[in-house]
């Protein structure tokens, strides 16, 4: 049983990156035309910082108005803010540091040592700070997420959503600290399934062979504490792979990029 949601396949990693940071500007231009401001959450990891580095060194950049953008991120390691296992550095080096962004619409997750005590403070706090950026008639306790990438680790965790650990249970909170995380660092900050599915588009990102079991479980219709990728939509959902992570599955699943 499959998901339904559409598969693109681009060669390899490369190309994937670079497809990806096309499509991103396309989509936050659509957004800002037709809502003024738009949102969008990133993703660390390999391909997730690729994306981010592609589209700094793309013309296509200056189509983004980066004053009327809001950058989030989909999970945070709880470590010190300059450590280079934090998503946020890793983004900001990659594209961040280098686009006009106004420094109050990047939404970092607090930080180690960044006035939160443990994951759950931080976890509260930027609970809260979603929530000051929520549109009253969504009814949701985040912002309308314009895009939302995801990258696909070779366990299928999505954000910190780690198999069969306790937050992929939560229904009711947007935010929630993680403790014992089976890839390092263990103690971390993600987005809930909810949070993820309150999204208009939510594109999950894998490249490598090393990604492929996880891709074709997660599309093979798997559960989602087992399998957390299989459990994270959006309105829209999207999987962008590269040949090594589609691997397996099935062929009328995969639509080959069109070169
Ligand atoms: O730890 C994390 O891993 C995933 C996937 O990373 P990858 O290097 O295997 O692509 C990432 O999406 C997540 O944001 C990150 O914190």
């Amino acid at each position: 049983m499959s998901t339904g949601a559409p598969v693109v396949v681009h060669r390899d990693a490369p190309l994937l990156a670079r497809a990806v940071a096309a499509r991103l500007v396309t989509r936050l231009v659509d957004a800002q035309a037709s809502r003024g401001t738009a949102h969008v959450v990133l993703t660390g990891g390999g391909i997730g910082t690729r994306v981010l580095a592609e589209l700094a060194a793309s013309p296509a950049r200056d189509a983004v108005d980066w004053a009327r953008l809001h950058v989030w991120w989909g999970d945070e390691r709880f470590v010190p803010a300059d450590s280079q296992e934090r998503n946020e550095v890793g983004a900001r080096g990659a594209l961040l540091d280098h686009v006009p962004l106004p420094p109050e619409h990047v939404h970092a997750v607090p930080a180690a040592d960044g006035g939160a005590r443990d994951v759950d403070e931080a976890a509260a706090l930027y609970a809260d700070e979603l929530a000051r950026h929520a549109r009253s008639e969504d009814h949701a306790p985040v912002p309308q997420f314009d895009v939302l990438m995801l990258g696909v680790g070779p366990d299928a965790h999505v954000a910190s959503l780690f198999p069969g650990q306790p937050a992929l249970y939560e229904q009711e909170r947007a935010v929630v600290g993680v403790r014992g995380a089976p890839k390092p660092p263990p103690l971390r900050v993600s987005l809930t399934l909810p949070a993820i599915r309150a999204a208009r588009e939510v594109w999950l990102l894998a490249a490598g062979e090393e990604k492929a079991g996880a891709v074709g479980l997660a599309l093979g219709g798997a559960g989602e504490v087992q399998v957390p990728a299989a459990g994270a939509r959006g309105r829209r959902t999207l999987w962008l792979l590269d040949q090594a992570a589609a691997a397996r599955l099935p062929r009328d699943l995969a639509r080959p990029a069109s070169p």
